[in-house]
């Protein structure tokens, strides 16, 4: 190698000038300049001098002999068919072979002297490792003293060769000229070029122009570090095949070897896959032989589906055995009609029914045609006539409500709650008449209690404020007046613990106080009385407790159970009392829930704001709601992404009775709506899916719930047993009147129910209140306003207008009396006496009768009677006259009667037809 000046060796090992210069003066050589002439001696002082600062000794000849491994692993599938019906099972082979190759020194490769072999390598293969290690590796390599380079080394080529799936073949090199040299070829495969011609050996098993990613470095001799950079795997070994070369250099002899070991384990791979085959076929024989035996008994069956009757050709056929070693799959027909258990939710659409019993939708709507439905693959038909259908077609039906498939879903994401119960703070809501001081109460409160502890805070009206008294805290749903309330108990939302009823001292008991007094019972919520605006004159306190006594609310003082105190909520005078009295009541209630754990809670108004999209105020019942988790708000979902207490200040978490407002949901949820947290987003997903299919369903069903006309199909389906009114009317008395005489409409089996009875028009109270309760409406004199015309449309609510007493009381009497079960009448129309009996294979038994009294009717009833004691009920399967079909047969004449289901009719008997006729029962 003739020499060369520094600039030309650093074009070489593709480095720059600057870093070579600097590097040759580091090694302690003359060269300073570019164009000084560097020997071969100096090139070798720089590769010692680098190879030190790498960590590896200067010298690197051992003559360790070159090993070659080669690891195949192959695994090979074999199909086997089991007994017939059953699935084919599949067998894997895993066959693994290991080939290690030696390459002694003695090759003339590894006799190359070392000084010759070594300068070659700086200028071919070892130069273009350094720019990629410094490259790649600057600070190790910069660092160089501290960190061994080759670990940087390995952990570059292991991060290049990621993605490799698994090792198939292994080749370990351990060459005898500089380890490193290969790795390094490993990454810039694309500098083959460059290699020497006598280096070619070595690299063809290392670097053989592959792309990067297929090639593995990896340690395997964990005694020599140096080896790290030796040990290379190939991944696939189709490829190593290619590298024939390697192979090449081997003594022939051993090749052969080679060659011939692996013919041998390819037999051996062959002869086992061969008798694990033979063996499943056995085992499979064994097996069919067994369900034979087994069968033996019982009709045979044969591939078609039909009973053995053809055993004798069957004879002369190879057994079925014989099949299944082709590996076929057999199919077998079934023999006899499958009955399958279909689940019906409350509304199913065509084509899914369809597919619930495996048949073609047309199919079910034929059926459908025979039930006198016309209806479509894509339309949805109701449960019962799903049930009937389902039965029709020889399957066995389950009704499943949608609350059943609900309470399906909400199981994945609930776990059983058997969490520890703490005290928790009471929830209360204001109600009274109007002007009697509710909203200020609240704003008293709240501007005393809560201002005053969160100074600084920005009040918001978020629905609901909590508290902080001496004896605990207290939440109130600060949604003054009974509409909101009872909207919410329309929901089924019982979230109210207490009650507190204003009442006005100087006003007294007004109607709106009663309505107050009656849904708090509707609801079985405790009442407080606060007799307000005390600070005036003309205050009667007295006056309210004898006015409430009257509708049987009595204080303390006189008996009753009820507290009653005196407030002034423009003073404040008394509110503190107030608040104690609620602490009391919610002692006594020993109100409890769980702190840990899932947060589950109700909606309490929700709105959509300009920037920050649904906003929902909940109020936390049970567990801790945290921020990010994800919620369920009745048909609307999300994951919370922010929380703020009613003073606007962002909060992490809540726990029971904390009224909170949360950001991050799909919608508006309504008030009184459930939430809870769940874990799983598909079920939240899902679940607010079903709900919304379900308002669909329940908005179109309510319309129909509380009216009038359907009072009496309730009632025949047993879920009713009381009409529930709700009465308005314009005057007292009037009310007084209706109130009685419908109630007085109750009898043993329907009760009515007067849920509410007020004076004054119709307003959104009295709907919700009729809604929450499944009640009808009645105005006596009396409209609607246009809120309530509203929510009754909405909601289909049942309201009916009378301005005369008695159309009130007719129409709910002929209502009730449609609802008394009808009266079953039956009704002898015909005798027949049997004179002779015939017997016929086709027809069965045929009674020659002559009809006695009345006429014989083909399709009513009989009932056969011998010696006067009826020994059979049933209906007629054929009527004669002579050779002809009758319909009817009267008295006097002789006629062929065949009694269906009966075959035992004797002479002397006699067959009796009536006929049942429904009578309606009237009050
Ligand atoms: N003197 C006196 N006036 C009161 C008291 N409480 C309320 N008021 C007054 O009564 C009026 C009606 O009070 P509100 O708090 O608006 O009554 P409300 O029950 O909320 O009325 P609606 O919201 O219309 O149902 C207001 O003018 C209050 O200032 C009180 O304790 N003493």
């Amino acid at each position: 190698m003739s020499d060369k000046t520094v600039r030309q060796l650093a074009e070489v090992v593709k480095i720059p000038l600057e870093r070579l210069l600097e590097q040759l003066k580091e090694a302690g050589l003359s060269a300073s300049s570019p164009d000084d002439v560097i020997s071969e001696d100096e090139k070798m002082q720089l590769l010692g001098h680098l190879r030190k600062r790498h960590g590896k000794p200067e010298d690197n000849t051992a003559g360790s002999p070159r090993r070659v491994t080669l690891e195949r692993r192959k695994v090979t599938e074999i199909k086997q068919a089991t007994a017939p019906g059953n699935s084919a099972k599949t067998i894997s082979v895993e066959v693994r072979k290991k080939k290690t190759f030696i390459k002694r020194p003695e090759h003339k490769e590894a006799e190359v002297p070392k000084v010759v072999q070594q300068p070659a390598l700086i200028e071919t293969v070892a130069a273009p490792l350094l720019p990629v290690v410094e490259a790649v590796l600057p600070e190790q390599v910069g660092a160089a003293g501290s960190e061994p380079a080759q670990e940087a080394v390995v952990a570059v080529v292991e991060t290049l060769t990621e993605p490799v799936p698994e090792p198939v073949v292994e080749l370990v090199n351990e060459p005898v000229s500089i380890p490193e040299v290969e790795t390094v070829t490993t990454k810039t495969a694309q500098d083959k070029p460059k290699a020497k011609p006598d280096h070619a050996p070595k690299a063809k098993g290392v670097d053989a122009a592959r792309p990067v990613a297929a090639v593995d470095a990896d340690l395997i001799d964990d005694n020599d570090p140096e080896d790290k950079f030796a040990t290379i795997k190939i991944k696939d070994d189709k490829k190593v095949k290619q590298d024939k070369p390697i192979k090449a250099k081997e003594s022939d002899e051993v090749r052969k070897k080679q060659q011939e070991k692996e013919r041998r384990l390819e037999e051996s791979i062959k002869k086992n896959a061969e008798k694990v085959r033979q063996q499943a076929a056995a085992k499979q024989q064994e097996l069919y032989k067994k369900k034979q035996e087994e069968g033996a008994a019982a009709p045979a069956r044969t591939s078609s589906g039909k009973d053995n009757k053809k055993g004798k050709k069957k004879g002369k056929q190879s057994p079925r055995v014989a099949m299944p070693s082709e590996n076929r799959h057999q199919f077998e027909m079934p023999v006899a009609p499958i009955v399958k258990e279909v689940t019906i939710p409350e509304m199913i659409i065509v084509s899914d029914l369809a597919q619930k019993m495996s048949v073609k939708a047309a199919l079910v709507i034929k059926h459908l045609m025979k039930l006198g439905i016309m209806a479509t693959i894509n339309q949805s038909i109701d449960q019962e006539t799903a049930v009937i259908l389902v039965e029709d077609m020889g399957h066995k039906p389950i009704m499943q409500s949608d609350d059943d498939l609900e309470q399906e879903m909400l199981a994945e994401v609930l776990m059983e709650d058997n969490r520890v119960e703490l005290p928790r703070a009471p929830i209360v809501t204001i109600m009274g008449h109007v002007d009697h001081g509710k909203t200020s109460l609240l704003d008293y409160i709240r501007k005393t209690r809560v201002a005053a502890g969160e100074a600084g805070g920005i009040t918001q009206h978020i629905g609901a404020y909590q508290v902080k008294t001496d004896h605990g805290a207290v939440t109130f749903l600060d949604t003054p007046g009974h509409a909101a309330f009872t909207a919410m108990r329309a929901r089924g939302a019982d979230v109210t613990d207490v009650v507190i009823v204003v009442v006005a001292a100087d006003d007294g008991v007004m109607p709106q106080t009663k309505e107050a007094v009656e849904h708090a019972r509707a609801a079985n919520v405790p009442i407080i009385v606060a007799m307000n605006k005390i600070d005036k004159p003309e205050a009667n306190p007295d006056k309210v407790m004898q006015e409430l006594s009257t509708i049987n609310v009595l204080a303390e003082e006189w008996g009753g159970d009820v507290q009653f105190l005196k407030i002034s909520a423009k003073t404040g005078a008394g509110i503190d009392d107030l608040i104690e009295a609620l602490i009391v009541q919610t002692e006594i209630l020993e109100l409890k829930a769980p702190v840990e754990g899932a947060a589950s809670g109700i909606v309490i108004e929700s709105r959509l704001d300009k920037g920050r999209g649904a906003v929902a105020t909940v109020l936390i019942q049970k567990g801790t709601l945290e921020n990010g988790q994800m919620v369920l708000c009745g048909h609307e979902y999300g994951r919370v992404r922010a929380m703020f207490n009613e003073n606007g200040k962002a909060i992490k978490e809540a726990g029971p009775s904390v009224p909170v407002e949360i950001l991050g949901l799909s919608g508006t949820p309504f008030a009184g709506d459930e939430f809870l947290v769940v874990q799983n987003e598909r079920v939240a997903k899902d679940l607010a899916k079903h709900r919304e299919d379900r308002k669909k369903f329940s908005r179109q069903a309510a319309q129909q719930a509380s009216k009038l006309d359907e009072v009496f199909s309730r009632m025949t389906a047993g879920e009713l047993a009381s009409v529930n009114l709700v009465i308005k009317t314009d005057v007292q008395g009037s009310l007084e009147a209706l109130r009685g005489s419908l109630v007085a409409l109750s009898n043993d089996e329907v009760e009515v129910k007067v849920i509410f009875g007020g004076v004054g028009g119709i307003n959104e109270g009295d709907v919700n209140l009729a809604l929450a309760s499944g009640a009808i409406l009645i105005g006596f004199n009396v409209r609607a306003d246009a809120t309530s015309r509203r929510l009754i449309e909405e909601k289909g609510v049942d309201l009916h207008y009378y301005s005369v007493i008695y159309d009130a009381i007719d129409e709910v009497k002929k209502s009730i009396s449609g609802m008394l079960a009808p009266e079953i009448r039956e009704h002898i129309v015909g005798l027949a006496e049997v004179r002779d009996v015939f017997r016929s294979p086709k027809f069965g038994a045929i009674a020659g009768c002559m009809v006695i009294d009345g006429f014989v009717k083909r399709n009513l009833p009989i009932r056969v009677l011998r010696e006067n004691v009826v020994i059979f009920e049933g209906q007629l399967e054929s009527l004669r006259r002579f050779k002809d079909d009758a319909s009817e047969v009267k008295m006097g004449m002789e006629c062929g009667i065949g009694v269906k289901n009966y075959n035992d009719v004797q002479a002397g008997d006699q067959i009796e037809v009536f006929e049942r006729t429904e009578v309606k029962r009237v009050l």
